[in-house]
């Protein structure tokens, strides 16, 4: 696709000048004589890249002061600015001001060509960059505003700070991982790194290599993941899952600060913070003898405790509205209005995968969902195993049971009981009163309050 490049010169001929170079090369090119003509052609649409002269004869503002302009509303759109002879001094005080680059009057077809090309390449390079830090992004917010979770926040800083290890428990996919990226976010090694090592996703034979590295000659051959974690933090996912054997050489760790890669004899010393976390009873696994006692107090000198969202259903609905908008975001996918009566059967549902397994279903539905891109996502619209437990009989109006006060719900299902009862006892209202266990005279008032004949 060829690229929509404004170019901004009192001068005619180097308009027409620039323009062609740059069509030759494929890219598409407005002019602008006058800085009025360019703020109108940039309102009209965004271009890519914008050449832009410094001393602009006639016009309303002078080059400088029209890109101050559109570096406040386009603060991503590239500026080259088109600088004469005895103006270079103007043309780098430019670029402190946020142009890109300048290109020297005379300039040569190459310069012109390169520059633009680079400035182009940078552009898209700071967008791509920009949807990676969003995607990535999801994983830094602690969304939520119930009690449980504000409650989780405030623990976090207060822990962040002190340097000392942290042993992470809570369900699978509850959000001990967000909260342990959080712990280093807020801590004094936010500028180090943050490594993850998943113990149940690696095989006991495994191990050792990814958490010391090999040595070879004294060097790493390869870099473990302390090594790497050096002023930074060391996450251990589900620290129950690793072998007995080398759950004492990093107690061993925890106490020399400091370790031998495999396969080699010299001492590496690290300084890293180990977050660690479990999914299981901690304290059952040493009852059982398959976790060090002495490890896990070294491990756990603070505890932390994330609750399963079924003990925080308050935030089901805002989470739900961060994922669908973070996937449409991300995906391009339609944002649609989600229902009351969906928020409310995804409240009630007890979600045993947690957080996960109600991200994973917030995107399924907006992939799967029927209707158009406006239309609303109803309670009818959710995987069946969602609604299950719940009552499901719609409504007159087709609402969910669920989104009506007991008082509507409890006359919908009124109706259909009785309608049900009469038709089986093929309409004697006698033996359906008897039946149902009330009088023949108050079953037919009933029935008639109900619209029911
Ligand atoms: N409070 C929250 N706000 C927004 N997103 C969250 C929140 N908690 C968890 N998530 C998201 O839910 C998913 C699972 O979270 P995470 O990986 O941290 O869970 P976990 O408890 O470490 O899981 P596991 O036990 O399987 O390792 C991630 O996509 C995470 O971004």
């Amino acid at each position: 696709m060829s690229t929509d490049i404004l170019i901004i010169d009192d001068e005619l001929d180097i308009r027409e000048l620039v323009a062609g170079i740059l069509e030759d090369e494929g890219h598409g090119t407005r002019t602008a004589g006058d800085t009025d003509t360019a703020l109108a052609e940039i309102a009209r649409r965004r271009p890519g890249l914008v050449f832009l002269d410094i001393w602009l004869q006639g016009s309303r503002i002078d080059g400088l002061t029209l890109l101050d302009t559109i570096k406040e509303q386009h603060p991503d759109l590239p500026v080259v600015m088109i600088s004469g002879h005895g103006n270079i001094e103007t043309a780098v005080s430019a670029i402190r001001r946020g142009a890109y680059d300048y290109i020297e009057k005379p300039f040569k077809a190459d310069r012109l060509i390169l520059v633009a090309e680079r400035a182009l390449e940078a552009s898209k390079l700071r967008r791509e960059i920009r949807v990676l830090r969003e995607r990535t992004g999801e994983a830094d917010e602690l969304v939520g505003r119930s009690t449980a979770v504000n409650h989780l926040r405030q623990t976090i800083e207060r822990i962040a700070p002190t340097n000392s290890r942290i042993m992470i428990s809570g369900p699978s996919g509850s959000g001990k991982e967000l909260a342990a990226r959080a712990i280093h976010r807020l801590s004094t090694r936010a500028s180090g790194p943050f490594v993850v090592l998943n113990a149940a996703t690696i095989t006991p034979d495994r191990m050792e290599v990814e958490l010391f590295g090999t040595d070879g000659d004294g060097a790493a051959r390869r870099v473990g993941a302390l090594e790497e974690a050096h002023g930074g933090t060391l996450y251990l996912d589900e620290v129950a899952d690793m072998p007995r054997e080398t759950q004492g050489k990093i107690l061993r760790v925890l106490i020399e600060q400091s370790f031998q890669r495999v396969g080699g004899s010299t001492k590496v010393q690290v300084d890293v913070r180990i977050i660690s976390s479990t999914a299981r009873d901690l304290e059952r696994e040493i009852g059982e003898g398959s976790f060090r006692e002495d490890l896990f107090h070294r491990l756990s000198v603070v505890p932390l405790r994330v609750p399963a969202l079924a003990e925080r259903r308050d935030d089901i609905p805002v989470l739900v509205q961060h994922f669908a908008e973070h996937i449409s975001r991300t995906t391009g996918l339609p944002m649609r209005p989600i229902g009351e009566d969906a928020f409310a059967v995804l409240q009630a549902h007890d979600w045993p995968g947690n957080i996960r397994q109600l991200r994973n279903n917030v995107e399924r539905l907006m992939i799967l969902a029927r209707g158009g891109a406006t239309e609303t996502i109803t309670a009818d619209m959710l995987p069946p195993e969602i609604g299950e437990i719940l009552p499901s009989t719609p409504g007159r109006g087709g609402e969910h049971l669920m989104s009506l006060p007991l008082r509507d719900a409890r006359e919908i299902f009124e109706r259909e009981y009785l309608t049900a009862q009469v038709n089986r006892f093929g309409g004697n209202i006698s033996r359906t009163a008897e039946f149902v266990g009330m009088e023949r005279s108050a079953l037919h008032r009933k029935l008639k309050s109900l619209g029911v004949n």
